[in-house]
């Protein structure tokens, strides 16, 4: 049965939540342990849609995998895997992005992988063409099949000398993943320096890998012969903190997210400074609140690790339709990543997209026709409608919309937010939202 969430917009969000181990992390450390000879732990695991769908991933490929989901821990144990049925694995076509990296575990363990066709948000095209050629650089066979692909390493995989065309946070993690077993060097130009990759390095390290990382975006891994397991507490998820401190600025509230961390947010306080909003730091948690100042319009880039993360792109743009005049985001990882605004420009925000890559920060999308500029005048005055939730971020920045908006807001395809959101209809009630849910 379609869920529907009914939201009395106007009513500012107060009060703390808790936020656990990074989305864009932990499924990829329980990927991690498939390397092993030997059981890992995880702690600080959320209850997200995302580690469910690798948790039966990794179950139908025999690690066993047991979990407190209330403590955030779980224990994998790869010690008897075997080759899943392809039938079993294309039950998971179309979830998540995740298991493309499943490849060079696989191959290391069983000399051969099936991987289902991903899912994800869709944000944009999302090919996968630097994760296949890394893998066949490394000796792969890759064939690809009506539904899904299969790939193998007749001749065993070996280190190589590589370098993306793009600093690919999943193509990075596939190299990290595949070459720290591989016979030999390799050597990574232009990877992705996102704090969920060093994060995935501290724990393949734990494992018994050998890899450095340089200031210029190199990353060199030894490959050895042999891997344990690893005990590790997952970073926080920087994202549904900033997607937290959005809320509180969008609805002129005041939310406390425990387990937050200041490190890995920097690009994005500044912006948020910047704008107008408000923030304090201690030992457990962030602090965000907007008090009854206007919110000031600014120009943003979205941009790679160390820049302002695309995932906190979407929730801005809710903020900006609220600041006092005309503010300009280029989104530049993505090239269809504005779609969501449809939505918010029904609910009477005054948005437009444009073609042009609006900013300096050169980008792939700009002479190739696809609206990834937009224009935000603000402020305007949202209402509640219907809304259909797109993806992840577009749908946790339609609900903060409707939460501050007049009137009513019916919102269906709220699934899509359990993906990366953890219990986010028990955070939002709690945070004092008027909100009902209801099954159709
Ligand atoms: C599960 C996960 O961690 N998801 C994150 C990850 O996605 P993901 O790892 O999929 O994102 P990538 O960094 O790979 O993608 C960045 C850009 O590279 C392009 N590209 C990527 C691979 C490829 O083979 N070919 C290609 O052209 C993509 O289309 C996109 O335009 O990093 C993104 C960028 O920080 C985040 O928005 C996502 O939340
Ligand atoms: C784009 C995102 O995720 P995914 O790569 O899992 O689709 C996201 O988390 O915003």
């Amino acid at each position: 049965m379609a869920k529907l969430l009914t939201i009395q917009g106007g009513k500012p969000l107060q009060g703390e939540v808790h936020v656990r181990g990074a989305k864009n992390l932990v499924p990829k450390a329980m990927v991690a342990s498939l390397l092993g000879s030997a059981p890992s732990e995880m702690r600080n695991v959320p209850e997200i849609k995302d580690v469910e769908i690798v948790t039966n991933l990794l179950t139908i490929h025999g690690v066993k995998v047991e979990r407190d989901a209330e403590a955030g821990i779980m224990q994998l144990d790869p010690r008897e895997t075997y080759s899943a049925e392809h039938s079993e694995i294309d039950a998971y076509a179309g979830d998540s992005r995740i298991p493309i990296l499943f490849c060079g575990p696989l191959m290391h363990k069983n000399g051969e992988a099936f991987i289902p066709d991903l899912g994800g948000c869709r944000i944009g095209d999302r090919p996968i063409n630097y994760h296949l050629e890394v893998l066949r650089t490394f000796g792969a066979v890759v064939d690809k099949q009506v539904s899904g692909i299969h790939i193998s390493a007749p001749k065993g995989l070996r280190g190589a000398k590589l370098e993306l065309p793009f600093p690919s946070v999943g193509a990075t993690e596939q190299v990290l993943l595949t070459a720290v077993l591989a016979e030999g060097i390799t050597e990574l130009k232009n990877a992705a320096v996102e704090p969920e990759i060093h994060d995935l390095i501290a724990i393949l390290q734990q494992m018994g890998a050998l890899i450095t990382v340089y200031t210029d975006r190199t990353i060199r891994i030894e490959g050895v012969s042999q891997l344990s397991g690893y005990r590790h507490r997952a970073i926080p998820d920087r994202n549904e903190t900033a997607s937290w401190a959005s809320a509180a600025l969008v609805t002129e509230g005041d939310i406390y997210v425990r387990g937050a961390a200041q490190r890995d947010l920097t690009a994005f306080l500044n912006i948020y400074r910047k704008i107008g909003g408000e923030f304090e730091v201690d030992d457990d948690g962030m602090r965000f609140w907007h008090d009854s100042k206007p919110l000031q319009p600014l120009v943003l880039e979205t941009d790679v690790h160390p820049g302002f993360m695309t995932d906190w792109q979407q929730p801005m743009v809710v903020a900006l339709t609220q600041a006092q005049g005309v503010s300009i985001i280029h989104e530049t990882v993505y090239e269809n990543r504005f779609g969501f605004t449809q939505a918010l420009q029904r609910m009477g925000a005054s948005i437009q997209l444009h073609r042009e890559c609006l900013g300096s920060t050169p980008c792939r999308f700009g002479q190739r026709n696809f609206l990834h500029s937009a224009v935000i005048s603000g402020p305007s005055e949202l209402t509640g409608s219907d809304i259909d939730i797109p993806d992840l971020r577009g749908g946790f920045s339609h609900l903060i919309a409707a939460l501050a908006a007049k009137g009513t807001s019916n919102v269906t395809g709220i699934e899509i937010i359990a993906r990366g959101y953890e219990h986010f209809i028990d955070k939002i009630t709690g945070l004092g939202a008027d909100i009902e849910l209801t099954e159709r």
